[in-house]
């Protein structure tokens, strides 16, 4: 007989550190899934992880909150978010931590597949274009099940600036990071926008600066450091990603059709492949399924050529 309660949407997060904490507390707050599952081989903190989201259960659409360190808290999850292992210590790039993380990565994706054979896997762990090519083949799923949140999270911090600058709110700026997420990434300004007015032609609103190329240029490099300022201030990012992490597993889990520059695996665009990177690419049910040739400059599509190598590079480094 069937149950009205029989399929509920499952949430399974691999990692209760600073990233996987908030990020069960974003989809909790936002009520993205019913069932939010949390894994990490430290038992002693994600049972206080569970317990401490368990006591704001009053305060927040119904869900259950459960927690274990045996890979069988994750099954039949519909999405598996991966945000397990190291991360950077101040001055350390992301690259930096591909040794460890690709291990680690060789050795869960086979379990957490095992226990979830139908979820969409959505990797943060760093470097994480890396990672996510290197979670393709690990666990041998078809690709577009397997993506990272890439450069969803450098793209919103390039439309805060941006918005900042220009004096309008966010949801009025229409720009994307595409590339490695990490120091290589490009911000795309040829496609950008500003309330519908392309952002080379924005002249400013009174007594506000327009975006010549001297303030762009600073404001991409001032989000390409903006991790490292804050890892150097407090150890981690956590807030951005968990919203931004939030905001992708939605678009899976409502089938939304969303358009997110996600690391996804490039066959052919404009001549790259073979390689993870974030280009904007279309989520839905089915995970990361197209991506969308954005028109590039020529400058543009030579760094963001100059990006894949160097991603491609570390991944040879690995044997992937
Ligand atoms: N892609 C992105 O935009 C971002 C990625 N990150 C990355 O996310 C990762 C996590 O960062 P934090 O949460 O700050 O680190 P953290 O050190 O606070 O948490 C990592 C957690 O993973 C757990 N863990 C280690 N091995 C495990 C395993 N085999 N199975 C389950 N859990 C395991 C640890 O016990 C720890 O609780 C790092 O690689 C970091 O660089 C962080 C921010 C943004
Ligand atoms: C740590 C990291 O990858 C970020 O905040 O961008």
């Amino acid at each position: 007989m069937h149950h009205p309660t029989d399929r509920t949407t499952k949430l399974a997060v691999v990692g209760a550190g600073a990233v996987g904490t908030t990020l069960a507390y974003a989809a909790l707050a936002r009520g993205t899934a019913r069932t939010v599952a949390l894994l990490d081989v430290n038992r002693e903190k994600v049972d206080a992880e569970v317990l401490d989201l368990q006591h704001g259960q009053m305060f927040v659409p119904q869900a259950q909150i459960v927690g274990s360190d045996d890979v069988a808290v994750c099954e039949g999850a519909d999405v598996v978010v991966v945000t397990a292992g190291a991360k950077q210590r101040p001055g350390q790039t992301r690259l930096d931590l591909a040794e460890s993380t690709v291990n680690l990565t060789r050795k869960i994706m086979p379990a957490l597949v095992g226990v979830a054979p139908d979820a969409i896997f959505l990797m943060v762990t760093n470097p994480v274009d890396v990672v996510t090519y290197a979670a393709q083949k690990y666990s041998g799923l078809p690709h577009e099940r397997v993506f990272g949140s890439g450069t969803v999270l450098d793209t919103s911090r390039l439309r805060a600036a941006i918005a900042a600058q220009a004096g309008v709110a966010v949801g009025n700026v229409h720009a994307y990071i595409a590339g490695e997420h990490g120091d290589s990434e490009i911000a795309l300004w040829s496609s950008a926008s500003i309330g519908g007015v392309p952002l080379l032609e924005w002249k400013g609103l009174s007594g506000r600066p327009a975006l010549d190329a001297e303030l762009r240029s600073q404001i991409a490099a001032d989000v390409v450091q903006s991790a490292y300022r804050i890892i150097g201030g407090k150890g981690a990012t956590n807030y951005a990603i968990g919203l931004a992490a939030t905001r992708i597993i939605e678009a899976v889990l409502k089938d939304e059709h969303r358009v997110l520059p996600v690391s996804s695996h490039l066959e052919d665009y404009y001549g790259i492949g073979d390689v993870c990177l974030s280009v904007p690419a279309l989520v839905d049910r089915r995970g990361a399924t197209e991506t969308i040739e954005v028109p590039l400059s020529d400058e543009e599509l030579r760094d963001l050529r100059a990006s894949a190598e160097r991603v491609r590079a570390t991944q040879r480094r690995f044997g992937l």
